[in-house]
Parts: C-alpha cells; structure tokens; sequence
C-alpha cells in the first residue's frame, strides 16, 4: 500500500450549498482526519487549486509523491509549499537540505525544489507537517520560519471572548511568495470567538486548520454567505475549506488555535468585506 493518498474535492456555489444538511456540508468543506502516523494525505481542492495535507513520519522518512491530478513530473514544479509543524520537532529535507523545524514553526520552500522528504527528529515526539500548496508563476526561495519571522496581531478583548494573537508567519514584506499566506492565530485563556466581527474576501479563499483542543473539546465553526449561515462543528486536527464568497468564523468550548491560509488574486491580509455582525443571518 502507498503510503501517500490524495482525494478531490471540487468548489462549490453558493445557491447549491444552501440546500446542503449537515452531512453534505461535512463532505464538501470538512477535512478530518489529516494526520496519520506513518503516512501522507493531501486533499486536492479545486477552490484556488490549493492542495492541503498531513506529512506524519514516525518510523521511516516519508518522501512527497507527485500526484497525476498536478500534471507534472514533480510536485513543485509549477507550484510552492508551505509546511507547518503542529507536533514534536521534526526534519524536513528540501533536495538533501536538512531544515529543523520544530512546534509551531514553518518551512516555506518555492517552486522548482525538487524532492521532500518528511523526518522524525531522534528521541523526540513525532512531527505533524501540515502541507498548503498553491499553484506558483515563479521561483521564491526555500525559508524556514520562527517566531521570530513574519509580524504579531494583537487583536480582540477578554470582554469579548477573542483575545487573540495573530502571527503572520508567510505574509509580503517578510517571506516572498506567490499566492500562499498563512498564519497562526491563538487564542488567549478564557477567549473563544476566532474572527468575529467577520469578513469575506471574494477575491481569495481561506483554509482553517483548527488544533490545540482537548478530546472532548469542539470548536462551531461558522460559514456560509453572510445572509445565509451554517456551522460545521469540528475537533482537534480538523481543517476547514472556506470558499471565498463564505465567512468564517469559530467559537470554541475552549481556548485553541488554528492556522488560517489564503492564495488567490491578492495577498493583502487587511484586504477583507467585513460584515457588521448584526446583519448576520
Ligand atoms: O483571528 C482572526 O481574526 C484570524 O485569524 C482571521 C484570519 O486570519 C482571516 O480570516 C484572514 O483573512
Ligand atoms: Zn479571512
């Protein structure tokens, strides 16, 4: 058996997803189950052509795959990567190039790299790579990033429930890039409301990552058009698609985090519709 799979998923419109119950909106927007010990998952989806994944090595390296749906001889040949760390500290290896990446950092390597291979460092609890890829015009370089790269939001109050801390980890002015641009926003004790009031960006999608929960704990995250939403409920490790003209937004039963991540016409992070919360339907 492969120890790679890939499965499609394909963008929505909005009218089609209004009549959708639960169990349809869990099949098109809900990622489960991304990280497996000892292999690789992607979901390609046809939202931005963003390929989303879970690199889990435990025993052995696992090397990236080319899938047939990316239509080249290798992965990055006409696209980019970014890689978050959301386990133990772990190695990722660009072409022969070792890069430590440990919790909570991130590797972004750009077009035209050739093989990647996912490592476990020795002794330490295994890695979980969350894989972002998005189609790329050009060839930015490989960087490896901290929490001393890319720029902190401070944002929301405890009086409010969303105080939270927003780190721009592959964003313009600190790491180049093409489309891609992530982050990582925690939320501070006590606080529980991601992105509320909230916004859309047409012109962009947006893909959430939710983790740091504890077993039982669930986080509503919200979506839909702003006249017309739904909620997904969603659990530790489980990524959401947010196809552009829908919201998104979580409150959980808890503190979390989650890495949100965007690619489309534009990368300007303040570049967002809001919608004042008492139009919300
Ligand atoms: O907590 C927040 O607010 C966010 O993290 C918002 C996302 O970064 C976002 O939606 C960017 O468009
Ligand atoms: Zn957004």
């Amino acid at each position: 058996m492969s120890c790679q799979s890939l499965e499609i998923r394909h963008a929505s419109h909005p009218e089609a997803v209004k009549s959708l119950d639960t169990q349809g909106l869990r099949r098109e927007f809900l990622i489960p189950d991304l990280f497996a010990a000892g292999r690789i998952k992607l979901v390609y989806s046809h939202v931005e052509r963003m390929i989303i994944g879970g690199a889990c090595p435990v025993d052995a390296p696992l090397a990236l795959q080319t899938p047939k749906e990316v239509g080249q001889s290798s992965f990055l040949a006409r696209r980019e990567l970014g890689i978050v760390n959301i386990g133990g500290p772990g190695i990722v290896r660009v072409d022969g190039e070792a890069h430590d990446i440990g919790t909570r950092e991130a590797l972004y390597v750009g077009m035209g790299a050739g093989e990647v291979v996912f490592e476990v460092s020795d002794g330490a609890a295994p890695p979980r790579f969350y894989l972002l890829s998005a189609p790329a015009h050009r060839s930015c370089p490989t960087r490896r990033i901290d929490a001393s790269v890319g720029r902190i939001l401070e944002l929301g109050d405890k009086s409010t429930a969303n105080e939270r801390s927003i780190h721009q980890m592959l964003i313009p002015g600190a790491v180049d890039s093409c489309q891609l641009v992530f982050g990582m926003t925690t939320l501070a004790p006590g606080s529980v409301w991601n992105t509320m009031p909230c916004h859309t960006h047409d012109r962009r999608n947006e893909v959430y990552l939710y983790f740091d929960l504890a077993p039982d704990a669930r986080v509503f995250h919200f979506m839909g058009e702003p006249q017309e939403t739904r909620h997904l409920v969603v659990g530790e490790g489980d990524a959401v698609i947010s196809p552009p003209w829908s919201i998104h937004s979580g409150v959980g039963t808890g503190a979390y985090t989650f890495i949100w991540a965007m690619a489309g016409d534009n990368q300007d992070y303040a570049d967002m519709d809001m919608v004042a919360t008492a139009d919300l339907r």
